[in-house]
């Protein structure tokens, strides 16, 4: 076991930890200490819970644990995936006082969130994030959701979970293309506010591939550092939380139009914030050297750096249902520098068009 880095998201009563480091789901009462229930369920799923389940289960010693295991993917983030959970937790009869516990990636995490804050009206729960994505990005900050057909994570709750506990053994199992989509996550925070570690991860591009732990480690203590303080200045997503979304319009329109799976959440994510930062070159905002950059790093990490074949059409109508757009206006996530974007309304609409016509296939 070596050394836990302990960061908390400061959020007034509602603060919580998160706990970064090897052996975690080992040791006792980790889960237990934050988790003060009788009963708790454990949300996970069948790629998962063969993994860890049995140990997270052997953690919650002296309570009365069960566990839901819910199929794997993308297109099961669904209130009909979340209806299996409330049918689990009617059957064992949990209260108020019941607790969840999400063990797996951002989906499992999303979902089982989604329903600890309905449940009830909410009940407590604990983010066990086992993919990269889920330990620096989607365990922190309270985002909860299922998709609808028609558009990302559009029924959901913000609902703090009461603690994160990210242990990094648990992505010695995780399969490359899921480390190289949990990666575009932590470019996002280098691109949006701290151009010292997009050039940290320049460097060390080589190495987080190659899976070195120390690297690794850096790399989500510094991707959770930004984004506990992000959601502590903004939880509720009144303003600069939203450059968290940085690729994710247009990432979005990708996962929907590819009916969620096809492409990775952090794989449409990549090639959005190329769309981005196209755009933003476009706007005279980026440079080009600056631009092709920011389309290196995330090719060096194996990462799409454009979409694929849609219809512009198709993105603007995708694109129309953000959950940034105001008063029918669509807000994007732009780049004024790399480590420097800005959310705003006040785009050229001309550039916007110019990229969809750069990206996008024409109609047959
Ligand atoms: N709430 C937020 O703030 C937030 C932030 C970013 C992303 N998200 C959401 O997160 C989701 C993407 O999360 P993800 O990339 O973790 O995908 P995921 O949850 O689908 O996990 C990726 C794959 O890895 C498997 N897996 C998980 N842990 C494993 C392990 N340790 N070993 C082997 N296999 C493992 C899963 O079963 C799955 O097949 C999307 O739905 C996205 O919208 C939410
Ligand atoms: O935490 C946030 O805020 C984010 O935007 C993080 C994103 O990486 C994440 O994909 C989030 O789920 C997107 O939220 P949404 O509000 O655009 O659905
Ligand atoms: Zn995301």
């Amino acid at each position: 076991m070596t050394e836990t880095t302990t960061l908390q998201v400061d959020l007034g009563s509602r603060s919580y930890p998160i706990h970064i480091g090897t052996g975690l789901l080992d040791q006792p009462r980790l889960i237990t200490d934050h988790l003060p229930a009788r009963r708790v369920m454990v949300v996970t799923n069948e790629t998962v819970a063969p993994h860890y389940l049995d140990r997270v289960l052997a953690s919650l010693d002296g309570r009365e644990a069960h566990s839901v295991v819910l199929p794997d993917g993308e297109r099961f983030k669904s209130l009909e995936t979340a209806m299996r959970v409330y049918d689990a937790l009617i059957e064992h009869r949990f209260d108020r006082g019941s607790a969840i516990v999400a063990l797996g990636g951002g989906v499992i995490g999303d979902l089982a969130g989604f329903v600890a804050a309905t449940w009830q009206r909410g009940v407590r729960y604990l983010q066990v994030p086992t993919t990269l994505l889920a330990q620096v990005d989607s365990s922190v900050g309270g985002k909860t959701a299922v998709n609808h057909p028609g558009g990302k994570n559009m029924i959901g709750a913000f609902h703090q979970p009461r603690c994160v506990i990210a242990d990094m053994d648990t992505l010695d199992t995780l399969p490359d293309r899921e480390l190289r989509a949990g990666l575009a996550e932590v470019i996002k925070y280098g691109l949006i506010r701290d151009a010292d570690f997009l050039t940290w991860l320049e460097a060390n591009m080589p190495a987080l591939l190659a899976r070195d732990k120390a690297a690794l480690a850096e790399a989500v203590e510094r991707s959770c550092r930004h984004k506990a303080a992000v959601v502590a200045e903004d939880e509720l997503e009144a303003g600069q939380r939203a450059l968290l979304n940085l690729g994710h319009t247009f990432g979005h329109a990708i996962e929907t139009h590819t009916g969620y799976g096809a492409w990775l959440h952090g794989e449409a994510v990549a090639a959005g914030m190329v769309m981005a930062g196209w755009m933003s070159m476009r706007q005279g905002w980026l440079s080009e050297a600056d631009f092709h950059r920011l389309e290196a790093i995330l090719s060096t990490a194996g990462l799409p750096v454009a979409p694929p074949a849609m219809e512009s059409e198709r993105f603007r109508e995708l694109m129309a249902v953000d959950k940034k757009v105001q008063d029918g206006r669509l807000r994007l996530v732009l780049l004024r520098a790399l480590g420097d974007a800005v959310v705003t309304d006040a785009f050229d609409p001309a550039a916007l068009e110019a990229t969809l016509d750069h990206y996008c296939a024409s109609p047959e």
